[in-house]
């Protein structure tokens, strides 16, 4: 039976993760910072968590943070939006947040699917997806979060002219997003011919990218909403 608060099925990549007990310390942060800093978990608009906010950014599977803190400590005009299931990962990033002393990042503690679902049209103006789990078995490949279904819900969030960053090192899931997001005619590629094994300019590396466990270098793919 469909649970419809989860339309799109379950979150078949955290059962893969095992979460390690949370220390008291991070749970007390857990416990007192994430309530005021998370996302409703219903429709929503960017502007009323932020409304100063000059853009909003959104980034899918943050794991530790790093990238998301690092990000949204560069652009405190911006508001980023961040979902992660990993209760690790998400004890992590509170951290950085109360580190780093960062007003514009709002959590969502679950499946970024859910979150796409809640966000209005054309409401996103950047979006990450850094090294998502690979599901790089072939049986696998249908956990993978890139799905022409979601891309299609990613064009509808992101606004006329967004960046989309999707970064991975194994080689066959770049061509298997490449193939998915451009067969929707919604995105393009930000340069036409570009090197996509050349870091770009505002990367942050993360802790995943770190572990080099994929089978290439890592690729950025960079797309653009039309
Ligand atoms: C391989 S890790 C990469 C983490 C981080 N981006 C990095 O590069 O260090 C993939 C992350 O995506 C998260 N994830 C998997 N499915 C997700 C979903 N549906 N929504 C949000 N995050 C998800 C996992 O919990 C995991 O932390």
């Amino acid at each position: 039976m469909t649970n419809p608060q989860q339309p799109h099925g379950p979150l078949r990549s955290f059962g893969r993760l095992k979460s390690r007990p949370v220390k008291p310390r991070q749970q007390a942060l857990l416990d007192s910072l994430l309530p005021t800093i998370a996302v409703p978990h219903e429709a929503f608009q960017p502007r009323d968590l932020m409304p100063e906010a000059k853009e909003t950014w959104l980034e899918i599977g943050f794991g530790g943070g790093e990238h998301m803190a690092a990000q949204a400590g560069r652009r405190p005009d911006v508001l980023v939006i961040g979902a992660e299931p990993f209760v690790n990962g998400v004890a992590s990033a509170v951290r950085h947040v109360e580190e780093q002393a960062l007003s514009n990042v709002r959590i969502h503690e679950g499946d970024a699917r859910d979150v796409v679902g809640w966000l209005p049209d054309a409401s996103i103006d950047r979006l990450f997806v850094m090294f998502p789990d690979p599901w790089h078995k072939a049986r696998h490949n249908k956990r993978r979060i890139i799905q022409p279904e979601f891309v299609a819900d990613l064009a509808r969030v992101l606004k006329p002219g967004a960046a989309f960053r999707f970064a991975t090192d194994w080689a066959d899931y770049a061509e298997w997003t490449t193939e998915r997001v451009l067969a929707n005619p919604a995105f393009r590629f930000a340069e036409e011919g570009g090197d996509r094994q050349a870091i770009p300019a505002d990367h942050v590396t993360t802790r995943y990218e770190e572990k080099k466990l994929g089978d290439c270098a890592p690729v950025f793919l960079d797309f653009v909403r039309a």
